[in-house]
């Protein structure tokens, strides 16, 4: 286990920006002693975790660190190598009623045959295993969500004559029907425009907030959600290390990840790393902006 692996966290106070006090708030993901490897790669060893209801978690690294791996793990998709993983109180299972997910953008066919409000009605009987809510009392929940999320509209429309941000709007929408108790976000920003990154971010955000989600937002970019990001892990060379983004991105903690100098800069709330070794493709550096 590496120095910083061995620093884990065992679920520190919530920063100050939760509106949910930590004492009270119970976990809701949890990881023992967990760890995944594949073959000769390991990708993290002696991973202690818990994710509080209404955090805002981000997982961070650069390409082939594992992030995707760790939401396929809570998920019920991967198993761990060691270790065990809780979600919503039992172990992590495929098809979990707890779990909402937003999975990474990617654009409808033009002809799909679903208007925006069939897509979002799936995400209201997706868990409900045949037993439909009455016709009524389902088009008022489906009404309520595209109200949520500012897709009243173009709640008629077919999903494939969308643009890429009204088509994320409405897969928050989908992931939100069943108020889930984990709202596992992969890259839900990737390819957005910046009004809709804000947008489906504050979302997301209001999620946790107020109704008590706790969200795992897998990024390789944290500026988009920075101001909402209670806590995060960030994943790098097999090592690991979790904590407040002020005491993660830093050029020490960084530097000793990925066992090179690296140096991060803070300027106008953004947090940019310069200096990743070349074999690292990874967001902060390359787009410094
Ligand atoms: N089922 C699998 N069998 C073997 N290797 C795997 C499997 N799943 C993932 N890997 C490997 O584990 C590593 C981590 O993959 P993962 O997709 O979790 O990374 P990531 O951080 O999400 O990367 P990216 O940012 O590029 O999406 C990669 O080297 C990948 O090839």
């Amino acid at each position: 286990m590496s120095s910083l692996s061995s620093a884990r966290s065992a679920a520190p106070a919530l920063s100050s920006r939760s509106a949910v006090p930590a004492a009270s708030a119970p976990a809701v993901v949890n990881l023992a002693d967990a760890s995944l490897g594949f073959g000769e790669r390991l990708l993290w060893d002696g991973l202690d975790l818990q994710i509080m209801a209404g955090e805002f978690f981000a997982v961070l690294g650069p390409n082939g660190s594992g992030k995707t791996s760790f939401l396929k793990v809570l998920l019920g998709l991967q198993a761990l190598t060691r270790g065990s993983v809780r979600v919503g109180g039992e172990a992590a299972r495929r098809g979990s009623r707890h779990i909402g997910y937003i999975p990474q953008q990617k654009g409808f066919a033009a002809d799909t045959p679903l208007r925006a409000r069939d897509l979002v009605g799936l995400g209201v009987d997706g868990h409900r295993w045949g037993v439909r809510l009455g016709v009524r009392r389902h088009r008022r929940r489906v009404d309520e969500l595209l109200d949520r999320v500012g897709a009243a509209d173009y709640a008629n429309v077919p999903v494939g004559l969308l643009s890429g941000g009204e088509q994320q709007r409405l897969r928050v929408a989908q992931a939100l029907a069943t108020d889930p108790q984990v709202l596992l976000c992969d890259e839900a920003l990737l390819s957005l425009d910046l009004h809709h990154q804000q947008a489906v971010s504050r979302l997301i955000s209001d999620q946790s907030r107020h109704n008590g989600s706790a969200v795992v937002f897998v990024t390789h970019e944290i500026n988009p959600i920075i101001e909402y990001v209670d806590r995060v892990l960030y994943l790098a060379g097999g090592k690991f290390r979790i904590g407040a983004p002020e005491e993660v991105m830093t050029t020490d903690v960084l530097s000793d990840l990925y066992g090179t100098h690296v140096e991060v800069l803070h300027t106008n709330g953004r947090i940019v790393v310069v200096g990743l070794p070349d074999a690292t493709t990874h967001g902060h550096a390359a787009e410094g902006h």
